[in-house]
């Protein structure tokens, strides 16, 4: 025996009335017998409420509600049955619209709508809809009655939420179906008390109503069915990827449903719990979908997690001070106060301290529950004992939920670190010693990004999202746009990694879409109709968006993104970028940038700063961490000085090797910046400052090797120019060395905490003679490498190397804010 529950939508027109006919009529033919419950027409309760507020404000136009009951159902009527068959369905229902009528025209004399009379009221839209699907079923050879629960279901007087009478209603239940051989369409929600007056069941009365059938006659089980497919992780109106969970728990379902999911009220699972009837919750419109079963088992433990819910909108109260501590009876009072005033609390924490209890209320009834407590512990507000109490707003409750949890260490670490690592701060915490929900009070702008972290940490193991944001699309950023294009499969596969291209920008455009923009396109493409780019706007931008797991990557040569790195970081969103001006300014903004990253538990990375792709940050700090001291640093710092100085043996003149340096895209975007020992000094003064020593900007001793009217030129291709006019001052230095056998290198120095930048001429015994193409070459004498110094040699420059540099930090980010 099974007992089907359709709700309004699955029988609220015509075609769904078909549907859900075709569903009983399957169950006809497998079981011996199917009790179906149902509700009113979708919107007809709700009509019917409107028409009963209008009749009693003297508001005539509740006839005009009464006239759109009438023509829906009758509507219905015409078009689900042939005519011969209509006039008698017609006949009856038109006597209850009369009897709607008048009640609504007492109503509206009386100038009065009391409980009893809406309870009464509201009966009709399920005793309407069971009529009409009970004789369209018979009508489709599937012999069906509609059947009145006033009958049998018995209630005390507590009009609009009548408690059911157990006992009797069981025996009557029992008695009344014994034996039938139709399938009864009983009215959901409806029900009487010992008068026989109409008493409704409350909110999920439906639910509530099949579920008591389904107790009393001990059903194998009871199905629910509604519009959607089952008790989903989430709500998917936020979540795109939330999905239907095949079983959950009785208890789980009553915590779910407790916070926000709407597929089931729990009071309504009680029947079917206590002689543990399993529930399944299915989609009318959707019959071969098996749905969600509650039962006693939580299943499927591989999900420690069943569901994660939330409540929009709540406000916080804290009580606390001294007055508090250690005095017993504290707690009693404040929700005997809360109590008295009917206030529904939805969660309560103290800290072991016994100086504060907070707790979360809906906002309704945040006045009123200031109200309370302040008079409760208005005598200790005067003394000082207790402070007034702190309203918080504008915030949100999230709760994970599941019964496999208990007793599994990690799901609060996984829980938290997600929120952490999102920025999402926690303003209070409950978790109950049942361990089957873990509540946490958040703003609720974080909502939307905590509820997509939650649900991609808990059940979407199979791919996390990573936002980037890309600032500069010139040869790094288009080329790492490229490397992203042609690894994104492999990414997702391999690394369970999906990246979103969520914001681009160079400097004239910029555009921005948290649904990520079309990473197939040409940056071209991705930037056109495009807004005018401030840079300003778009981190503002991307602090709005809010998003999870969000990177700004900034591939430009200016300070335009570093002004806001400190800002960008505050905001929990991390940052991996070539850009070397922003270790290489003042020490003060070095550090800076460090502390806010630590700080909010993002990264800020910058392997690229120095030998571009080549790992030289990454394995200094390990040294460094690991105890060891580093003594010197010797380096080949500059891909492009390596390229010329290596290439520059007199065949061609020195502009033209330049040239080359730049077409190969090794030079810095304007090539001074390479040749004035400037970038060189940058990299120097970073790494001595990874290696620990406090240094400035013009603490590096920099020789700069280009003739003063290249450094005055206005332009590159002027500067070209002024280079091929000093040609000789250049093939000079190069052949004095060679007459000496050696030849010129660029190298950075950091000794005894001194940094220093110089063109020298280096004979073959030198580390550095034999370097060819753009190889940096970096040597660390440490107290551990002190006889052999540990050496890094490799091309220190060009798009592919660097971009590929950038892009293992994005990954490594993505990891560390998914993983942990
Ligand atoms: N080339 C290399 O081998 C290495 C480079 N680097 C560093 O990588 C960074 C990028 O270099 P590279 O790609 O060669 O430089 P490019 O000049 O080719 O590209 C710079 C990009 O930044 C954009 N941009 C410039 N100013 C702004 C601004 N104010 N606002 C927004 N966008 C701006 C440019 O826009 P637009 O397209 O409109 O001009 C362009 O897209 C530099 O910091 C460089 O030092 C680090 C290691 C190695
Ligand atoms: N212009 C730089 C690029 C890398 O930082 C170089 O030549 O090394
Ligand atoms: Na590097």
């Amino acid at each position: 025996m099974r007992v089907l529950k359709f709700g309004g939508t699955s029988v609220g027109s015509a075609d769904n009335i078909r549907q859900t006919a075709s569903i009983i009529k399957s169950y006809q033919e497998k079981y011996d017998t199917t009790i179906v419950v149902v509700s009113a027409m979708s919107g007809i309760t709700n009509a019917l409420i409107e028409a009963g507020k209008k009749a009693a404000q003297q508001d005539e136009t509740y006839k005009e509600i009464h006239t759109t009951i009438e023509t829906k159902h009758l509507d219905t009527i015409r078009s689900l049955m042939e005519v011969s068959e209509q006039s008698s369905l017609i006949a009856q229902l038109k006597v209850q619209l009369n009897e709607i009528d008048e009640l609504l025209h007492g109503i509206f004399l009386i100038k009065e709508l009391s409980k009893r009379v809406l309870d009464m009221l509201q009966s009709y839209g399920e005793r309407m809809s069971s009529l009409i699907i009970a004789t369209y079923l018979t009508q489709e050879g599937c012999p069906a009655k509609a059947e009145d629960a006033r009958k049998f279901i018995r209630t005390d007087q507590t009009f609009g939420a009548a408690k059911v009478n157990q006992s009797y209603t069981e025996d009557a239940i029992q008695t009344y179906f014994a034996g039938v051989d139709y399938t009864p369409i009983v009215t959901g929600f409806c029900a009487s008390d010992h008068t026989g007056e109409t008493t409704t069941l409350g909110r999920g009365g439906s639910d509530y109503t099949a579920a008591i059938i389904g107790g009393a006659l001990e059903a194998e089980e009871i199905e629910i069915w509604t519009d959607v497919d089952g008790i989903m992780t989430t709500d998917p109106r936020i979540v795109k990827d939330a999905f239907s969970l095949d079983q959950i728990s009785y208890e789980e379902a009553m915590e779910l449903s407790h916070f926000g999911a709407k597929v089931i009220y729990p009071p309504t699972i009680l029947p079917a719990l206590e002689k543990k009837i399993p529930i399944s919750i299915r989609n009318t419109f959707n019959p071969a979908y098996p749905g969600t079963m509650i039962c006693e088992e939580s299943g499927n433990e591989e999900l420690p997690i069943k569901g994660i819910s939330s409540i929009k909108e709540v406000h916080l109260l804290t009580l606390s001070g001294s007055g508090l501590i250690g005095i017993p009876g504290v707690s009693s009072r404040l929700f005997s106060a809360l109590g008295n005033a009917n206030i529904n609390v939805i969660l309560i924490t103290q800290a072991s301290s016994e100086h504060s209890i907070t707790l979360a209320v809906l906002p309704e009834f945040a006045e009123d529950a200031e109200e309370a407590i302040t008079n409760e512990f208005s005598a200790e507000i005067e003394r000082g004992k207790v402070d007034i109490v702190h309203v918080e707003e504008s915030l949100s409750v999230i709760a994970v939920v599941g019964e496999n949890m208990k007793h599994t260490p990690g799901i609060s670490g996984k829980f938290f670190s997600a929120l952490g690592k999102n920025g999402i701060n926690v303003a209070a915490i409950a978790q109950g010693s049942s361990e089957l929900n873990i509540s946490v009070v958040i703003k609720n702008s974080d909502l939307k990004k905590a509820l997509n972290a939650l649900h991609e940490k808990f059940f979407e193991q199979d791919l996390n999202t990573i936002h980037l944001y890309m600032i500069g699309a010139g040869l790094i950023g288009s080329t790492l746009l490229n490397q992203i294009r042609q690894q994104t499969e492999f990414l997702q596969n391999d690394q369970k990694l999906k990246i979103r291209l969520a914001g681009l920008a160079n400097s004239k455009l910029m555009k921005l879409d948290e649904k990520g923009l079309d990473i197939s396109l040409s940056k071209e493409e991705l930037l056109k109709d495009a807004e005018p780019v401030d840079v300003a706007q778009f981190v503002d931008r991307v602090k709005a968006m809010n998003m999870r797991n969000s990177i700004i990557v900034d591939c430009t040569p200016t300070m335009a993104v570093v002004d806001h790195y400190e800002d960008i970081l505050s905001n929990s969103i991390s940052i991996t970028t070539p850009n070397k001006l922003a270790n290489s300014g003042s020490l003060a903004d070095y550090k800076r940038y460090q502390k806010a990253a630590n700080r909010r538990g993002v990264k800020f990375c910058y392997e690229t700063n120095v030998g571009a792709g080549l790992p030289v940050i990454s394995p200094l700090n390990d040294l460094k961490y690991s105890g060891d001291q580093i003594l010197k640093i010797e380096g080949i710092l500059s891909g492009t000085l390596s390229y010329i100085f290596n290439s520059f043996d007199g065949s061609v003149p020195f502009a033209e090797v330049v040239r080359t340096a730049q077409e190969k895209g090794f030079t810095e975007p304007d090539p001074r910046d390479d040749l004035n020992g400037m970038d060189v000094a940058r990299k120097i003064l970073i790494l001595a400052r990874e290696a620990g020593y406090a240094l400035e900007p013009s603490d590096v001793d920099v020789e700069n090797i280009l003739p003063q009217s290249c450094l005055d030129a206005q332009t590159v291709d002027d500067f070209y120019a002024e280079l091929e006019s000093n040609a000789d001052f250049f093939e000079n230095r190069r052949e004095q060395a060679a007459n000496e056998g050696k030849v010129l290198r660029f190298i950075a120095t950091l000794e005894n905490g001194q940094a220093s930048v110089n063109l020298e001429a280096v004979d073959q015994s030198h580390p550095f003679y034999h370097l060819s193409g753009s190889d940096n070459m970096i040597a660390f004498t440490t107290k551990r490498y002190l006889n052999e110094p540990l050496i890094i040699k490799g091309p220190g420059a060009g798009a592919e190397v660097t971009a590929a540099g950038v892009f293992a930090e994005v990954i490594s980010i993505g990891n560390y804010l998914v993983n942990g």
